[in-house]
């Protein structure tokens, strides 16, 4: 696997160290628009589209030479509240803030792909949407729902990679059908009757009902979902309280629900709601559960497209393709996917000690040019594709 161009390196490295996030990608977006211009400047077939609603957001369309489509390629661009223990020396500059997911990978691999067109015009129009907002405030849906992606700027087929650090350095990942699980975001704000440490008999602990909230919910995946289909139910924060000897009359919780089926989400959404009801009456406290789902649809890859996306990756020698299993991260590429069709695949990026979004992630760099090749080559056969 050969090492990306210096450039390429250079422009992740940076990327790297200004992550910022969701809707607050403003350093990002300046820096990737410089790229875009500087690359672009010398051709007449690119247009470049700042969204009003979504300042951070950029599309790029590349005219085709004899377009008979429009076909897309997305990357998001946010980054985590995670505070980076990586010891790199290009370590992020944004204190608590880290590209943990690897978003800093997925843009450079755009601007090499972008990078190519620019230098051999395409047959069809390449349209690149560089999004904000995947980690959370659903920016596809957004983009979306702003009729972003409207006549000229409406994609036929889309594409988009996320990394995957369980996967060798360069080797691209995808499967039929369902890739990754929709998500609800859970939001719960328990409220009681603050008191003295010395006197519980005259308060409402929220931090117990909290609690036992989620104990209870812990019951959910074990006793009420199909083992066979899995669920997850997960809570990342927990705040409450604000010293040892003042019983809290409020807490609040952040949740994420995973399914590989709307079914299945909607299911512990209801199951959530029964818990959450059961703690109101049993700790005479007001529980207030929000459910969103914003635009965290499972990944439904095309069965067309992705027929031929496996097809190709397969018969190229040149690929390192390997077929993965359904997994649980959300994506609001599902939403993009559900009204256009199109393909999600992984890109491996050879960390298998660390998870997306731990502390700790240090991507190999050696992913991203075979990434762009795999996918300059895919794009290259669909445009000699009829249909
Ligand atoms: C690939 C990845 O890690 N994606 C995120 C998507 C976030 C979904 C949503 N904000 C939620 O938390 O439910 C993930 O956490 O899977």
């Amino acid at each position: 696997m050969g090492e990306a161009k210096t450039d390429l390196l250079k422009i992740y490295r940076n990327l790297h160290q200004i992550p910022e996030l969701a809707l607050h990608e403003f350093q990002t977006h300046d820096y990737l628009m410089k790229q875009i211009k500087q690359d672009t400047a010398a051709i007449d077939y690119a247009e470049i589209q700042v969204p009003n609603e979504l300042p951070t957001a950029i599309l790029v369309l590349l005219h085709g030479t004899q377009p008979k489509r429009t076909i897309g390629y997305r990357t998001d661009i946010d980054a985590l509240p995670v505070a980076e223990d990586t010891g790199l020396d290009f370590s992020s500059k944004h204190d608590g803030v880290m590209h943990a997911c690897g978003h800093d990978i997925h843009m450079t691999v755009a601007l090499g792909v972008l990078q190519y067109f620019t230098q051999h015009q395409p047959t069809d129009n390449l349209l690149f949407f560089f999004q904000p907002a995947e980690e959370s405030e659903n920016g596809g849906k957004l983009a979306y729902e702003d009729g972003i992606f409207t006549g000229k700027w409406k994609p036929d087929e889309f594409y988009g990679l996320h990394d995957n650090p369980q996967l060798s350095a360069g080797a691209i990942g995808c499967r039929m059908g369902t890739l990754f699980a929709g998500t609800t975001e859970v939001d719960v704000d328990f409220t009681g009757t603050q008191g003295h440490a010395a006197y519980p008999q005259f308060a409402n602990d929220m931090i117990v009902a909290a609690s036992q909230f989620i104990n209870q919910v812990q019951t959910i995946v074990s006793r009420s979902v199909d083992p066979i289909e899995g669920g997850v139910i997960t809570f990342g924060q927990f705040n409450a309280g604000t010293i040892r000897n003042v019983i809290s009359g409020s807490a609040h919780l952040k949740g994420t629900i995973r399914g590989l089926t709307q079914k299945m989400i909607e299911h512990i959404d209801e199951r959530l709601q029964a818990v959450a009801k059961g703690i109101e009456t049993s700790y005479d406290c007001q529980v207030d559960l929000k459910l969103n789902q914003g635009g965290y649809l499972p990944v439904e890859n095309n069965d067309k497209l992705t027929a031929d996306f496996i097809n190709y990756m397969e018969e190229n020698p040149k690929v390192d393709y390997v077929e993965t299993e359904p997994a649980m991260t959300g994506e609001d590429f599902g939403y993009l996917l559900a009204k256009f069709p199109g393909t999600m695949f992984w890109l491996g990026i050879g960390d298998p000690k660390n998870q997306l979004h731990s502390s700790k992630l240090v991507p190999d760099t050696n992913a991203i040019q075979p990434g762009i090749d795999a996918i300059t080559g895919f794009l290259q056969h669909r445009m000699l594709e009829k249909d």
